[in-house]
């Protein structure tokens, strides 16, 4: 019940159930004063009731603090962490089970719940249903949730609903809140070491917020392989920019540094970024352009909403808009009209990288497979800062694939059980690593490509180098044999469009002589003669369709041009 200030709700309610009470009351205490009695005593405990809740909330609201986290924003999921380790949910048996799986949503171990008990599979993660009290560092705090249902997405035809916690501390000292609020920071950052937190996001409305997050474990600099040096300049730079937010106020200049990466797909890009995000323990925020349900508004409110010192990578980038137009395009998906379409305009993405909505502190890696389809305003100085190529595999690289995938305690010999030492078996694998690079062409294959090899032939290192030759030979006729199938396939698309213009000429020519009444044919000689040395025309008069001649319009010829028969 609400107290409603005047008291008449619950007064009407006491006359009410007065009314029901009396009636079974015994016939000498049904008197008035009986009623009188039960009434007032119920109205009594009714206002006592109100008083209490107008004191308490009045008490609350003199000698405490609230704070409210938002889902959404970051410090939302350092609260969810924090409540975790402060077992918060103790008092609250509600949780949501789910199955364990990369998606980050900081349950917590059955142990905790059911001592002894195990789950590797499942994750109970607390509902925070009801509003729980806990104490942290002397003080008590109270913690609720709502679940708010604010808009219709008519797109997915479902309505939108988020959450936010709301953390009451009983003090007046806003420092209290402030260093909870640290402490949850870095617990969770503590907690998040191990793993690299990419943010992703399928909302397609706003308000935005990146609703996905998932761990994955942490992948050190050195199992990336690239040309020497690539690495290293690439962590130098980046630790650099972190460290020279200062000197980028000083000087003006905007603190934001743009990195395009591109080269062949499967050539460790992806990877760098991941690599680099562990490194410098930074998260990822990714999105994807040629998602068509991302446009200029929907990518300006994403990018608003990355927090300092964080990655936001943008896959795929050429997928978005190319300068080149379709029909010139050589990449083979736009050839059969694959592109994804993409609501997102280049001026809209120049605007998010420079404009009003980036995020300073952000560093900003492109990955693209077709560096030459960019506009030259995206990869300008300022936008990208440092563009690294990547290639197909040299033979160095495929050699140090080779000694990561076979590590020398993993390495035992094939044919013998003979015991070898760390340094026998150091010296069989460099020259294995050598032989097994020397079998494959150089720049030819991409890292992920003989990473797919060496996953054939696991703990077998032998193997590998004994079938890494007929692998390259035949990957190779394979890689012939689609090519000449995909230029097939585009000169038979080429020439099904030529024959449709053709035919759209053909009978716009016809309708024209139709209606102007003109009927003389005259072949229009190219000055071209046939085997028969009969006049030809080219395939540019054939269909040309001027109508035209020197001496003015009365004639058209209309023929197939041998090219495309
Ligand atoms: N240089 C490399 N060193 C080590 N592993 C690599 C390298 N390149 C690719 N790989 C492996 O190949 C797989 C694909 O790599 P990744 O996704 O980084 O390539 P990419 O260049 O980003 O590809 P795409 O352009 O298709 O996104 C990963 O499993 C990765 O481990």
């Amino acid at each position: 019940m609400q107290a409603d200030g005047s008291g008449f709700t619950p007064l009407l309610n006491n006359i009410l159930s007065l009314g029901m009470i009396t009636s079974w009351l015994p016939g000498d205490q049904k008197g008035l004063l009986g009623t009188l009695t039960i009434f007032l005593m119920g109205w009594l405990l009714e206002m006592g009731r109100n008083a209490y809740t107008w004191f308490s909330e009045r008490w609350r609201f003199q000698y405490s603090l609230t704070a409210e986290f938002s889902e959404g924003d970051p410090a939302f999921d350092w609260i969810l962490a924090f409540l975790s380790k402060q077992q918060a949910w103790r008092n609250s048996w509600n949780f949501k089970i789910s199955a364990k799986t990369l998606q980050r949503k900081n349950g917590v171990e059955a142990s905790q719940i059911c001592k002894g008990h195990k789950s590797e599979n499942a994750e109970y993660v607390p509902t925070y249903q009801n509003p729980q009290l806990f104490r942290w560092e002397g003080y008590w705090i109270e913690i609720s949730k709502t679940l708010s249902s604010s808009s219709y997405n008519y797109q997915e035809d479902r309505s939108i609903s988020s959450s936010t916690f709301y953390l009451t501390v009983y003090t007046r000292d806003v420092s209290v809140v402030s260093s909870l609020v640290e402490q949850a920071r870095m617990e969770y950052m503590e907690m998040s070491q191990p793993h690299v937190i990419i943010h992703t996001s399928n909302r397609s409305y706003i308000p935005f917020y990146w609703n996905e997050c998932k761990r994955k474990p942490r992948r050190s600099l050195e199992s990336v392989i690239l040309e020497e040096g690539v690495l290293d300049s690439l962590v130098f730079d980046a630790r650099e920019f972190l460290g020279m937010e200062e000197w980028y106020q000083t000087t003006g200049i905007p603190y934001r540094r743009g990195y395009l990466l591109y080269g062949p797909p499967g050539s460790g890009k992806t990877s760098t970024v991941y690599a680099l995000a562990g490194e410098l323990e930074l998260e990822i925020y990714s999105l994807s352009l040629a998602s068509s349900s991302m446009d200029d508004s929907l990518l300006a409110a994403a990018v608003g909403c990355i927090p300092k010192r964080s990655i936001f990578l943008l896959e795929d980038i050429d997928c978005a808009f190319s300068r080149i137009d379709e029909s010139n395009s050589t990449n083979s998906t736009r050839m059969y009209g694959m592109t994804p379409k993409c609501n997102v305009t280049l001026s809209g993405l120049l605007n998010v990288l420079d404009g009003v909505a980036s995020q300073e502190g952000v560093l900003f890696f492109a990955t693209t497979n077709h560096v030459e389809d960019l506009d030259n305003a995206l990869i300008r100085p300022g936008r990208i800062d440092k563009k690294v190529r990547y290639h197909h595999a040299v033979q160095a690289q495929a050699a140090a694939l080779y000694k990561r995938f076979y590590p020398i305690s993993h390495c035992a010999p094939e044919s013998a059980s003979e015991d070898v030492s760390d340094e026998e078996k150091t010296v069989r694998i460099d020259d294995l690593a050598a032989r097994f690079s020397q079998s494959i062409p150089d720049k030819t294959f991409t890292a992920a490509e003989l990473q797919g090899f060496l996953l054939t032939c696991k703990f077998q290192p032998e193997k590998a180098v004994r079938e890494v030759k007929d692998w390259a030979d035949n990957t190779m006729k394979e890689r012939l044999e689609l090519e000449a199938k995909k230029t097939a396939k585009q000169e038979k698309v080429q020439a099904e469009r030529d024959k449709e213009e053709i035919e759209k000429l053909r009978s716009t020519l016809v309708k024209m002589n139709g209606s102007t009444g003109l009927s003389r044919r005259i072949e229009k000689s190219s000055g071209k003669q046939d085997a028969r040395g009969e006049a030809k025309p080219s395939p540019e008069q054939s269909c040309s369709g001027s109508g035209l001649s020197g001496n003015g319009l009365d004639t058209w010829t209309i023929a197939e041009p041998d090219a495309h028969k």
